[in-house]
């Protein structure tokens, strides 16, 4: 509990209605740099304007977070001039290429076109030291998420880029990727999981195995304590279907699954959004604490409270991919003052900054009415009067009275939005601190931090290795998590109750069919083996397809942040399957027995056996759809195709394929799968042709007359020779080693870091 009115020594970080006059010293930041990141943080900032001492609100926690982050592992994040495209695919351009095909297919020379490109940033550059909290604000579609994705090394593919993000004036690595906590706008946990296994296995699979077990489990412990999770620890996190822990809940169970690893870098998209003000309010309390610890914190903040906004440190405004402003957090409506827009009294300041940016708000200075028109032509003017020397523009050289006069009279003429740049940010704080980090060419010593390649030397406790547990570790707990996050799956009820019911009712059809060896019961044997494989091979694969693809965006998010190795959790996946291959089982005991199939032993068993590896195969297939095309909806598509046409050709329904097309069985697995429950069924066995009847001791009975060998059999579709050693087994397991090395390597494929372009 802090009262409000005590946190005396934080008037500079407070803006009151001086704040648009005054110009107050800013610092803080630094000082706690100087410090070593040691800033004197309030949990809470008061405001003189507020000095009642009744007043009490709770903020949270007063126990320091995570420890410090190590003096050799600080970093200092810098982006240089960043611009991003992305491509406009419906743009008039677009159409244009279409016609160059078309035209290049007719054979006449087309003059070729560039697809049309979209820039959603425009030269955004700006830096982060440990220590420091700095917001990215600006209206919906600015470009805040696509910033915090380059600095986090996690740009789309789709984008063209330029500058990268700096770590200690080096590129981002994929080891030093592990010093980067990143915190998703979409919370992406296992919804089946609870929040203390969700957090523990996160643990487990990321903090380094120099930790002991203990150790990773108090590391869960304290964060679950100091996020305030106790009370929901062990409920599930939830999701559409089944409710579990609350959006504010989620939301710091994710910013909890990035402390875990006490990161030297956290990058958050939108950690507010969907929270009270108060939740909120404690989160930001906790990323000051965690940046005070000697952490660089950069994080989008929609639209914060006025309390809130106090305690940011920097800001980048952006508008429409333009940087409106870029500098301290309580000196920006200052700035816009003096730009001839006033903050109303009363008003919060991150929201006329937002209203500024969104170009809601019109200078009252100014006759012309374009408020973006009049900041784009200060910028424009103000660039002439100040070239930038080394690519940046000195602080030493401002005269803010000069600055004002200037920007005044240059803001008569109007210009385009289009060529707004982001000189703003310049001119109002670019301290050498910033300009040393931002500039490439220097040399990697830096006041904090070491440069990644020092990373990489260290020993490995200190830089720990590209993976945080060991293989063994990986494959250990990814089983056990697929285990748990599949618990209400494939073993509930509604299975067990889904064969049972199939089951009897696919006996109660075929009652004794089996039964006898005529040609009558052979005929109706067949179709129950048919149906047994189809229904079991069908349901597997339609359920493998949506495997991958509903787990594509957690399988991205976390070999991402290097989490584990690609063929850990693929083995562990598959390994975690096999428990759930014997439900089944139930179906296959029900139908045999009811329908009257061969009543021995050994025939049983590969019966079982061979649907069973029918059906691994045809789960392995959908595996593989699904892990090829990542969606849902194609793969269905895809399926469908595909399993009617190896139905057709499996040789039950269609007995003379035409020659040209009669291949095509080789490739369905279903031609193996009858052929060898068949020979599982006929093995050794005489069948007898009584005419259409079904005599129980047909060699008895009058008019029955034994069936020859390529005789009738081949009328029935059997195998020219049951007795022959079964090597459709051997094509199934092979198909089966095939489809699960394929699904492999689309899973590979499919989840590669992607990577932006780079003009
Ligand atoms: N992969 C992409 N393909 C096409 N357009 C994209 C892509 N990524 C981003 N954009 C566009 O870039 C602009 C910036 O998007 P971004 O998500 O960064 O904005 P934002 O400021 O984070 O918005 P919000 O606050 O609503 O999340 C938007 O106009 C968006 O449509």
């Amino acid at each position: 509990m802090v009262k409000l009115g005590e946190v005396g020594d934080d008037a500079a970080r407070v803006p009151s209605s001086a704040f648009f006059v005054e110009h107050a010293a800013p610092a803080e930041a630094a000082a706690g740099i100087a410090n070593g990141g040691h800033q004197a943080r309030p949990h809470m900032l008061a405001g003189d304007f507020l000095k009642d001492e009744h007043i009490t609100i709770d903020v949270g926690t007063h126990e320091q977070l995570m420890e410090d982050v190590p003096h050799e592992k600080r970093l200092t994040l810098g982006f240089p001039h960043i611009s991003a495209w992305v491509p406009d695919l419906f743009g008039p351009e677009e159409a244009n290429a279409f016609t160059n095909a078309l035209k290049r297919l007719k054979g006449s020379k087309a003059k070729e076109q560039k697809p049309k490109e979209r820039q959603i940033l425009c030269d955004i550059s700006g830096t982060c030291h440990p220590g420091e909290v700095l917001a990215l604000m600006g209206p919906s579609g600015s470009g805040k998420t696509t910033l915090l994705s380059i600095l986090g090394g996690r740009a789309p593919s789709a984008l063209t880029m330029t500058g990268q993000p700096m770590f200690n004036q080096q590129k981002l690595t994929k080891r030093a990727k592990r010093q980067v906590g990143f915190v998703l706008q979409d919370d992406l946990l296992y919804e089946t999981l609870t929040v203390y296994e969700t957090l523990y296995f996160a643990a487990m699979l990321r903090l380094p195995s120099a930790m002991s077990t203990e150790q990773k489990t108090q590391r869960v412990d304290h964060v679950i304590r100091t996020l305030g999770l106790d009370k929901c620890k062990d409920t599930i996190v939830g999701g559409f279907f089944q409710r579990g822990i609350s959006g504010g809940e989620r939301k710091r169970v994710s910013v909890g699954h990035e402390l875990l690893i006490n990161p030297s870098v956290i990058l958050l998209d939108e950690p507010t959004s969907g929270l009270d003000s108060t939740t909120a309010m404690n989160l930001v309390t906790s990323l000051c604490q965690l940046a005070a610890g000697g952490r660089a914190v950069v994080t989008t903040i929609h639209q914060p409270s006025s309390r809130l906004y106090q305690q940011l440190d920097k800001l980048l405004l952006l508008s429409e991919g333009h940087c409106m402003y870029y500098g301290r957090a309580n000196l920006a409506a200052h700035w816009f003052f003096t730009l001839g827009f006033t903050c109303p009294y009363g008003v919060n300041v991150a929201d006329f900054i937002l209203d500024v940016a969104s170009g809601a708000v019109t200078s009252s200075k100014l006759e012309v009415d374009a408020a973006a028109n009049h900041l784009i032509a200060c910028s424009e003017r103000y660039a002439k009067a100040y070239p930038k020397e080394d690519g940046y523009r000195r602080p030493e050289t401002l005269n803010e009275d000069k600055l004002g006069s200037d920007l005044w009279s240059a803001a008569r003429s109007r210009k385009s939005i289009a060529s707004a740049e982001s000189v703003l940010m310049a001119t109002v704080d670019l301290d050498e601190q910033d300009r040393r980090v931002m500039s490439s060419s220097e040399a990697s010593s830096s006041s904090e931090g070491c440069s990644i390649d020092e990373l990489k030397r260290a020993p490995k406790a200190a830089a720990g290795s590209r993976w945080g547990a060991s293989y063994s570790t990986q494959l250990h707990i990814l089983f056990i998590r697929a285990i748990k996050t599949r618990r209400f799956d494939s073993m509930s009820s509604q299975d067990f109750f889904q064969f049972i019911v199939v089951g009897v009712l696919t006996g109660l059809f075929w009652w004794q069919q089996g039964r006898g060896d005529t040609v009558y019961s052979a005929q109706n044997s067949n179709g129950l083996l048919f149906f047994e494989m189809l229904f079991l091979a069908f349901r597997a694969m339609f359920v493998a397809l949506f495997t991958f693809p509903s787990e594509y965006k957690m399988m991205l998010k976390e070999r991402a942040s290097g989490m584990y190795r690609l063929s850990a959790f693929y083995f562990a996946r598959s390994a975690s399957d096999l428990p759930f291959e014997a439900t089944p089982s139930i179906f296959i005991f029900i139908i045999y027995f009811m329908g009257g199939l061969r009543l021995t032993p050994a025939a049983f068993f590969c019966n079982w056996f061979a649907t069973v590896l029918v059906t691994l195969v045809a789960q392995s297939l959908g595996l593989l759809i699904g892990a090829t095309v990542m969606n849902a909806k194609t793969a269905q598509t895809v399926t469908a195709v595909i399993m009617l046409t190896m139905m057709l050709v499996g040789g039950f329904y269609v007995t003379s394929i035409p020659v040209w097309i009669a291949w095509l069985k080789y490739l369905s697995f279903v031609y193996y799968g009858y052929d060898l429950l068949l020979k599982v069924e006929y093995k050794g066995r005489t069948l007898w042709d009584c005419a259409g009847s079904n005599p129980s001791d047909p060699a008895n009975h009058p008019g029955c007359t034994v069936v020859p060998p390529g005789g009738l059999q081949a009328k029935l579709h059997l195998p020219e020779n049951t007795e022959q050693w079964p090597w459709e087994a051997v094509v199934l397991i092979g198909w089966l080693i095939f489809f699960r090395y394929m699904v492999y390597i689309a899973l590979r494929y499919k989840t590669a870091a992607p990577e932006a372009k780079h003009h």
